[in-house]
């Protein structure tokens, strides 16, 4: 789908979309993968519900960041085009106007949740917790996703740009997930994984020399590099039945334009090809990159002291083939948009060391990606 008008339009009726470096996906005439169903169901489905799909169809949608919540997988025929998504997307040009906006929980609040968790870790129950906020848009008129879309992929070239609907598309009103994902969970090409798990960040500085300070401290610093290892481990221990060769070197930084991360490129090898995409996702997700760990422990944590229902924010956002190939990314630098409301999610791993006013500090510098592409003009 290579004309913007047709995408634009196809994201009116209600396509999910992924725009990435190299290409973009288009999932059109969605389908419900199972009605209702949470979202372990849905991925348990999902993969016999391909076995009779004709060539071309694919899984889409997001996972909830819990499980038991419902999901937003559909069935639907994919068109994929080289390169990112193409810009202007008709109608796309408008931005919203905010009326109010709302931090939940405030400043302080969050600060506070922070420092709660870092007394469950300094008494033995947990070791690492991702604690999340938000921050809601009033709009005076409804936000239009093809526009927020458009806004993201033209700020965030190296990311995965995103627009899921979260509801029944034909519903009018209905709920959507977009964002802008630097951090792939997983892709599986037959026998092929790749990961690259983020964690450990620093914001981003304007002033050249003090980006560069930032992020030299950042691959310097003792807190970020155990916060990172966390999620490194878990990852390498979830994929460990399933594959072999598996390859985690050292961390490396990578930058969105908003702040600076420590990344993990790890690559594996199946054992056996009838694992499928989704079978990997199940067995990784959450991980500590938005959970914690060890994982229940810190769920138990997060369920205590956030406050904030997630929804599919920090879930798994892709696709998957009739082959059992695909493509998830880690639902962060999202908001959820219904109607007039947008509702942007950060969080951040809290280890010990983390000192929360930075936690509020970096969770701000991480909204700024939904922000900036929400209300720059
Ligand atoms: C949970 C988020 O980011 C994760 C991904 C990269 C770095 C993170 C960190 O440094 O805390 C988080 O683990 C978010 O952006 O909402």
């Amino acid at each position: 789908m290579a004309e913007p008008e047709a995408v634009a339009q196809a994201v009116r009726a209600g396509a999910t979309v992924f725009s990435g470096e190299k290409s973009t996906l288009v999932q059109t005439g969605p389908r419900p993968l199972v009605p209702g169903g949470s979202g372990l169901e849905q991925l348990r489905r999902t993969t016999a519900a391909l076995e009779d799909a004709e060539d071309g169809v694919i899984a889409a949608g997001a996972v909830p960041f819990d499980l038991t919540a419902p999901g937003a997988l559909r069935l639907g025929r994919a068109e994929t085009t080289p390169g990112p998504l193409p810009l202007p997307l008709a109608g796309a040009a408008r931005r919203a106007t905010v009326a109010r906006s709302r931090p939940v929980p405030a400043p302080a609040g969050y600060a506070e949740a922070v420092r709660a968790a870092l007394t469950r870790i300094r008494a033995g129950d947990v070791q690492k917790v991702v604690l999340a906020r938000a921050l809601e848009l009033e709009a005076v008129e409804d936000w239009s996703v093809p526009d927020l879309l458009a806004a993201l992929v033209g700020r965030n070239p190296a990311a995965t740009a995103l627009a899921v609907p979260l509801d029944d598309p034909d519903r009018p009103g209905g709920r959507w997930l977009v964002g802008a994902s630097p951090e792939l969970l997983l892709r599986r090409r037959g026998p092929s994984v790749l990961l690259r798990p983020l964690a450990g960040s620093i914001p981003r500085s304007p002033e050249p020399d003090e980006d560069m300070r930032r992020a030299d401290a950042l691959m310097a610093s003792d807190k970020d590099r155990r916060e990172h290892r966390f999620v490194v481990e878990a990852v390498v221990e979830a994929l460990s039945p399933f594959c072999r060769k598996v390859n985690a070197p050292e961390p490396e930084l990578v930058a969105t334009p908003a702040v600076w991360h420590l990344a993990t490129r790890i690559t594996a090898l199946l054992n056996d090809t009838e694992t499928t995409s989704v079978d990997l996702v199940a067995a990784l997700h959450p991980t500590p990159a938005v959970g914690g760990s060890p994982r229940r422990a810190a769920l138990d944590v997060i369920r205590e002291v956030e406050g904030l229902d997630r929804g599919c924010y920090a879930g798994a956002v892709g696709w998957q083939d009739v082959h059992g190939d695909g493509e998830w990314v880690v639902a962060v630098r999202c908001a959820q948009v219904q109607g007039r409301t947008l509702r942007i999610f950060a969080g951040a791993g809290i280890v010990e060391g983390s000192d929360p006013a930075a936690e509020v500090v970096e969770t701000a510098a991480k909204m700024r990606t939904v922000l900036d592409a929400a209300i720059a003009r």
